[in-house]
């Protein structure tokens, strides 16, 4: 083991493992995963990338395995929590918050049953991974009930009848709706994020390195949220396109040849555009207009 290089920890098999994987590989960084093994070596930054479960990258961390994780906001506090409780070290930065793995908590009770408010869950049986998180929102609220862990299929619980309800993940909702269940109330929102061990606790090489990385994600993010936008106006309709997108920087204004009433406009828009902001220019008088991703961006 190379004690220069930085290990990064993400999710072997799951819902963060393709993205993780796909951020690492916009940020220039070549690494030849595979399944069968758990640890790949870049081969063009002194990166080694561990393949885990998820539940084990906030310890890793935290324990000073691994200098860096992708790791869901949820597993994070809940480990949090876990570590509190039980009077462990907790020590954990988070760099960045992603752009992938976004979903909530939420508790969820049977389709037909009369929900009034979350007084109608007191002394409930209710199933959950995140019984710390469960715990800390029933708490604040002085609220008893009998939690029910489950490492998995949690929204099984209630039909096979050992959970009055379900404190589980949501995104869609789809799971939830095919378990005849439907979620009342939010108890935590969550995202991927990247985090690292303390400063303090790295050489000074690895934290250079570790924010050259940053940098990189935080401009893959940004480009990702970002497009390129070229059209032709007119000079007199400038300013109502330019109030209706809202750019990083101010446009760039070309000459078009050939005709002094109109201009090139070009601008990199840091909001999503929508049909409707198409048609918008359009009604102003804007043609060929074009919207392209971006690849890369550094500001
Ligand atoms: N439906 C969803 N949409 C978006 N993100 C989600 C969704 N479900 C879970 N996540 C996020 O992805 C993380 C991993 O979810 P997954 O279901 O793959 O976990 P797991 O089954 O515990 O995996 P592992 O085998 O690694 O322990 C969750 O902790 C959460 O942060
Ligand atoms: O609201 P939805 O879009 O339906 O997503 C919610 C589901 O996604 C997650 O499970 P996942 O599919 O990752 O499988 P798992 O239960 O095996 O972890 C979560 O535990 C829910 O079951
Ligand atoms: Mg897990």
């Amino acid at each position: 083991m190379n004690k220069n290089r930085i290990r990064l920890a993400i999710q072997k098999s799951g819902r963060l493992s393709y993205d993780s994987q796909n951020l690492l590989k916009s940020c220039g960084v070549k690494v030849n995963l595979q399944k069968s093994s758990l640890i790949a070596f870049a081969e063009n930054m002194p990166i080694d990338v561990m393949l885990v479960r998820d539940d084990d990258i906030p310890g890793l961390i935290m324990d000073g395995v691994v200098e860096l994780g992708i790791i869901g906001l949820n597993v994070l506090e809940e480990k949090r929590l876990t570590r509190l409780f039980s009077e462990e070290t907790v020590s954990y930065a988070i760099l960045q918050n992603l752009d992938f793995g976004i979903c909530r908590l939420s508790l969820s009770v049977p389709f037909d049953m009369k929900y009034s408010g979350i007084l109608c869950l007191k002394n409930s049986r209710i199933a959950t991974s995140y019984p710390n998180l469960l715990k800390r929102y029933f708490d604040k609220k002085n609220i008893p009930f009998k939690p029910f862990v489950l490492n998995g299929s949690v929204e099984v619980a209630y039909n096979s009848g050992l959970s009055d309800a379900i404190c589980d993940l949501v995104s869609t909702g789809a799971t939830l709706e095919a378990n005849g269940l439907r979620e009342v109330e939010t108890i935590y929102n969550s995202r991927a994020c990247l985090i690292s061990r303390e400063e303090k606790y790295m050489i000074p090489e690895k934290r250079h390195f570790i924010k050259k990385l940053l940098n990189r994600i935080q401009g893959v993010i940004k480009a990702r949220e970002s497009k390129y936008i070229m059209l032709h106006i007119e000079k007199s309709k400038l300013n109502k396109v330019t109030d209706l997108l809202k750019g990083a920087e101010r446009p760039t204004i070309l000459e078009l040849f050939g005709n002094p009433d109109k201009v090139a406009l070009h601008m990199v828009s840091s909001e999503i555009i929508f049909w409707e902001t198409m048609e918008q220019l359009k009604s102003l008088g804007a043609s060929s207009i074009l919207v392209l991703p971006i690849e890369k961006m550094m500001e």
